[in-house]
C-alpha cells in the first residue's frame, strides 16, 4: 500500500518546505495541468527539476495535458520516477508506454471517470501502473465518485488474470473515509492532496492513511 500525496493542495511560495514536510510519501504526486485538457494550469518541467533537486522522495508525475506524446518525456528528464498521461490525450499509447520505459522511468496511464477500462485491457502488459481517477481531473478538494469503485474491481481482475504486477492508482477525494472503499476495490497506490495537506500533522496522515488501507484488505 503507497500512499502519494499530491502538492496540489500545498502551498506553492514554499514547495520545497512543504515537500519536507511529508518525509513519509512513497511518491510526490505532481499534478501538471496545462489549462487545455483541463481548466487549470499548474507546473512545467523546469519548476519539476527544481522540485525532483529538493527532496528524495521520487515524484510521481501526472500529467493533464493536451499532447502528452509530444510533451511526457520532458517529465522524464526532469527526473520523475513515475510518468503518468492520460488515454485521452495520446494518439498512440503503446508508443508513449515503451518510450517513457525506456527513458528510465515507470509508464503510467490514466483514465478519466467516464473512460471505460474493457478497451485498454490488452495495453496492460505495457504498464507500470494504471491510475483511476475518482473525480473529474482539474481541481483538488472534490467529492470522490463511489461510481468509479467497479471499474476499480474490472481493473484489478483483468490484472490478477493476466498475471502481471501493474499498480492500480486512484487519485481524488481519496480520504481516511473513502480509502477502505479503494482498497477493497483492489487499489494499491493512494493519492491523496487535501486529506493530507489540510491535517495537522500530513506526516501522521500519510501513515494513517497507509493503515487504513492495509486494514481494509488484511485477512
Ligand atoms: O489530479 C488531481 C485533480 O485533478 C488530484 O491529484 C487531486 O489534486 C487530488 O486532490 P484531493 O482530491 O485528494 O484533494
Amino acid at each position: 500500500m503507497q500512499i502519494t500525496p499530491s502538492i496540489l493542495n500545498a502551498d506553492f511560495a514554499r514547495l520545497g518546505e512543504e515537500v519536507a514536510r511529508i518525509p513519509g510519501a512513497d511518491w510526490i504526486h505532481v499534478d501538471v495541468m496545462d489549462n487545455h485538457f483541463v481548466p487549470n494550469l499548474t507546473f512545467g518541467p523546469t519548476m519539476v527539476e527544481a522540485l525532483a533537486r529538493s527532496t528524495d522522495v521520487p515524484l510521481d508525475a501526472h500529467l493533464m495535458i493536451a499532447d502528452a506524446d509530444r510533451n511526457a518525456p520532458a517529465y522524464v528528464e526532469a527526473g520523475c520516477g513515475s510518468v503518468t498521461f492520460h488515454v485521452e490525450a495520446t494518439k498512440a499509447p503503446v508508443r508513449l508506454a515503451r518510450e517513457i520505459r525506456a527513458a528510465g522511468a515507470r509508464a503510467s496511464m490514466a483514465l478519466k471517470p467516464a473512460t471505460p477500462i474493457e478497451p485498454y485491457e490488452d495495453l496492460l502488459p505495457e504498464l507500470d501502473m494504471l491510475l483511476i481517477m475518482t473525480v473529474e481531473p482539474g481541481f483538488g478538494g472534490q467529492k470522490f465518485l463511489d461510481l468509479c469503485l467497479p471499474k476499480i474491481r474490472r481493473a484489478r481482475a483483468m490484472m490478477d488474470k493476466h498475471g502481471i504486477e501493474t499498480w492500480l492508482q486512484v487519485d481524488g477525494g481519496v480520504s481516511l473515509e473513502t480509502i477502505e472503499r479503494c482498497a477493497e476495490a483492489g487499489a494499491d497506490v493512494f493519492v491523496a492532496g487535501s486529506a493530507v495537506y489540510s491535517a495537522d500533522d500530513p506526516d501522521a496522515m500519510i501513515s494513517a492513511l497507509r493503515a487504513k488501507a492495509a486494514d481494509a484488505v488484511a485477512p
